[in-house]
């Protein structure tokens, strides 16, 4: 056959594949097992997938081969622009789950470019992630320029100064006294995008309730507004005990549910538990892959 026809109708690789479609707490996620499989989807592919009709997804949670014996899979993480995160705490629930439900595992460790994370089963749709310890200079986050983390000047919108936190990826949050008085959906790609942020950022809206429990909402880097966001819950339970807004535990009530989290004294590692929800899994045609990518 002729090259260049074949090369253009020659499939996606990805055709054919299953992928399942779950929620941590509302957050849309999609886990995708190519473990063995040798390649991982491009970010026109993640775009694709993220737009095709029921479908859709907040992040994409791609599964290749661990590097240590130990650890059950590596996940390589695409928000819905195309763009990868080295840290989602809501899928690495879910992620914990498909394969929990495949081995019959209660405790499994995952591997993400970010570093390691243990999981526990906390019961038959509940897990337990140490998401590590949150990392707090400003290098870290990363901001444009030395600042104090717990204290940066946005200046913008009428917000408060934001609390900067990485837990793998970067966070901003800012205390308000309602989540109401804020247009989230507006702000949030303003806030996203500000030079302060060289790698972008998550922008989270928190309301304190009590010193055990905060509201939140979240403008998520390369997706949008979201009815959970793990790793923003885990950076404003440890901005909010920085601050002294609450204690090591505090309870996080997203539009999609609630997440506890511990930020342990001990190692300074946070943990994070939350629900999972599986809903449907499907095999993969080629007709997602044919649209523009705009
Ligand atoms: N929803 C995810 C976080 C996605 C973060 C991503 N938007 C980024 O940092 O680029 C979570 O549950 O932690």
């Amino acid at each position: 056959m002729d090259d260049r026809r074949s090369n253009a109708f020659a499939e996606n690789p990805l055709v054919g594949r299953a992928v399942h479609k779950m929620n941590g707490a509302g957050n849309a996620i999609l886990v995708l097992d190519l473990r063995g499989a040798g390649f991982l989807p491009r970010p026109e592919d993640a775009r694709a997938l993220a737009r095709a009709p029921g479908l859709g997804y907040d992040q994409m949670m791609v599964l290749g081969d661990a590097a240590d014996a130990g650890e059950a899979a590596f996940m390589t993480i695409f928000n819905q622009d195309g763009s990868l995160s080295a840290a989602c705490g809501n899928g690495t629930r879910c992620v914990a789950h498909y394969l929990a439900e495949q081995t019959g595992a209660t405790e499994l460790r995952l591997a993400t470019s970010a570093g390691k994370l243990f999981v526990r089963r906390e019961g038959p749709l509940a897990y337990m992630v140490d998401m590590g310890a949150p990392r707090l200079d400003w290098r870290d986050i990363p901001l444009a320029r030395e600042a104090d983390t717990a204290c940066v000047d946005l200046a913008a919108f009428g917000l408060p100064p934001a609390s900067c936190v990485s837990m793998g990826n970067p966070h901003a949050i800012f205390f308000v006294e309602r989540i109401e008085d804020f247009d989230l959906a507006a702000i949030g790609p303003r806030l996203e995008h500000d030079p302060m942020f060289p790698q972008r950022a998550n922008i989270s809206l928190a309301q304190s309730l009590a010193p055990d429990h905060i509201r939140l909402q979240v403008w998520e880097r390369g997706t949008g507004l979201t009815l959970a966001c793990g790793t923003a819950a885990c950076a404003t339970g440890v901005a909010a005990a920085r601050a002294g807004r609450a204690g090591r535990r505090v309870k996080i009530s997203l539009p999609g549910g609630d997440l506890l989290i511990h930020w342990r004294e001990a190692d300074d590692h946070v943990e994070m538990t939350g629900p999972v929800q599986v809903e449907f899994s499907q095999t993969l045609d080629a007709a997602i892959f044919s649209g523009r990518d705009d």
